[in-house]
This record gives C-alpha cells, sequence and structure tokens, in this order.
C-alpha cells in the first residue's frame, strides 16, 4: 500500500506578547491563501477585534456545547479565559490539501501532536525576556494583573521549547514570516 501523504498541519505557539499575531497577520498580507484557523474563546474582544475574524466570541455555555458535542480538535484553559479549535474546518482544509495553521497554546499544542502526530510544532520565541515583557506590556490591551497571568505562564511555555519541532526567534517579523512560509512549503 502506497504510504499516505497527508498535508502538514502546522502549529505556531509561544508565550503571550511574542508576536504570534503580528507574524501570521504579516504572512497572510504576503500570501493570502495561508489558511489560518479561527478559534473559539470565552475572552472578551479587544478594541478592534471581530467575531469570527480574529475568533469566535462565545459564552461559557456555549463554549460547555462545543466541547459536549466534540467539535474542538483540542481546548484548553489560559490564564482565565478558554480557546478551542473548531474541528471540522481544520479537516476539510486538510481533505482538500491545503496547509493549514493553527495559532495556540502549549497545552492545545499537545493535544494536537497527540492526536495529530504528523503535525509540526513551531515555537516562537522572544529574543530575550525583558523584550517580552516589554513587547506584552508596550501592548497595551491588557490590566497590569492580566499581563502579570500571562508572564506566570509565559514562563511555562519558554520551559517547554523542547517539546517543539522547530524554534524561530521573533526578533524580525518579515524574517520570520518568511521562515514560517517555508516551514509550511508554501514559499
Ligand atoms: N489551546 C488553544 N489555545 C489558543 C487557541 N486560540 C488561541 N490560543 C492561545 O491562547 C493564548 C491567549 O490568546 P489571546 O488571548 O488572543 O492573547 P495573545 O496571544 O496575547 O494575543 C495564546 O497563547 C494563543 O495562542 C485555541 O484554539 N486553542
Ligand atoms: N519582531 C518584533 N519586534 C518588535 N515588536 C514586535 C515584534 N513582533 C511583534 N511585536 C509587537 O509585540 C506586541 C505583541 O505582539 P502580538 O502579535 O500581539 O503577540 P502575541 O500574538 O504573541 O500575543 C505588539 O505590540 C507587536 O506590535
Amino acid at each position: 500500500m502506497a504510504a499516505e501523504v497527508r498535508p502538514r498541519l502546522t502549529v505556531l505557539s509561544g508565550p503571550s506578547g511574542v508576536g504570534k499575531s503580528t507574524v501570521v497577520a504579516h504572512m497572510r498580507k504576503v500570501h493570502p491563501e495561508v489558511w489560518l484557523s479561527v478559534s473559539a474563546t470565552t475572552r472578551k474582544p479587544r478594541p478592534g477585534e471581530r467575531h469570527g475574524v480574529q475568533y469566535f466570541f462565545v459564552s461559557d455555555e456555549e463554549f460547555d456545547k462545543l466541547v459536549a458535542n466534540g467539535e474542538l480538535l483540542e481546548w484548553a484553559e489560559f490564564a482565565g479565559n478558554r480557546y478551542g479549535t473548531p474541528r471540522q474546518a481544520v479537516l476539510d482544509r486538510l481533505a482538500a490539501g491545503e496547509p493549514v495553521l493553527l495559532e495556540i497554546d502549549l497545552q492545545g499544542a499537545r493535544q494536537v501532536k497527540e492526536s495529530m502526530p504528523e503535525s509540526r510544532l513551531v515555537f516562537l520565541a522572544p529574543p530575550s525576556w525583558d523584550e517580552l515583557v516589554r513587547r506584552l506590556t508596550g501592548r497595551g490591551t491588557e490590566s497590569a494583573e492580566v499581563i502579570e497571568r500571562r508572564l506566570e505562564a509565559a514562563k511555562v511555555e519558554l520551559a517547554a521549547e523542547s517539546e517543539f519541532d522547530t524554534t524561530l526567534v521573533n526578533t524580525s517579523v518579515e524574517d520570520v514570516a518568511r521562515e514560517l512560509l517555508a516551514l509550511m512549503s508554501v514559499a
């Protein structure tokens, strides 16, 4: 039997504030055909975020239903909110032979590796801890308390870097976006 050739699922993870969204946005500006899964979350939208674009913003009850109905490929609680990847859209893209990108946290990355071992896990690392703090604080979207929680989570995530297949250091958004596209065989 011929080996099955399945398109790769790429997972991008890294601490809050490292620049995941910025890198993905740049990548999609250059290659709009790259498909990024839109997650469901119980977090409240930040100014400028829109339902169905950055996230599907749902209530706790709606999230419970998604979990109960098996509609999420993976999900996790992160800094007091829940986040999950809608399963069907991902499976549809993979079945169509299109590359798929998930931007999810460490716990989600581990679940995906478990259920889809052929997926590639990419860790986005900051140039330094101080730079991570500067970026997260400088973004200005979270309260001091929320920043503190995210920095606690960041320590755990940075300690798990070796679980990933590849590490990219986010010094230059353009360079990282190019490297990520190459890993996904898009460019
Ligand atoms: N497990 C999991 N994590 C997710 C999902 N969507 C987003 N995340 C992660 O949740 C964390 C918080 O995301 P967000 O509140 O948007 O903050 P930001 O990453 O600082 O912009 C980040 O690590 C995201 O990668 C998802 O569907 N599943
Ligand atoms: N390579 C970079 N150099 C300098 N600042 C960056 C870089 N990448 C992202 N940033 C800035 O860092 C902050 C956090 O980036 P963001 O994409 O929101 O992170 P994440 O999605 O990982 O939480 C933003 O203000 C963004 O403009």
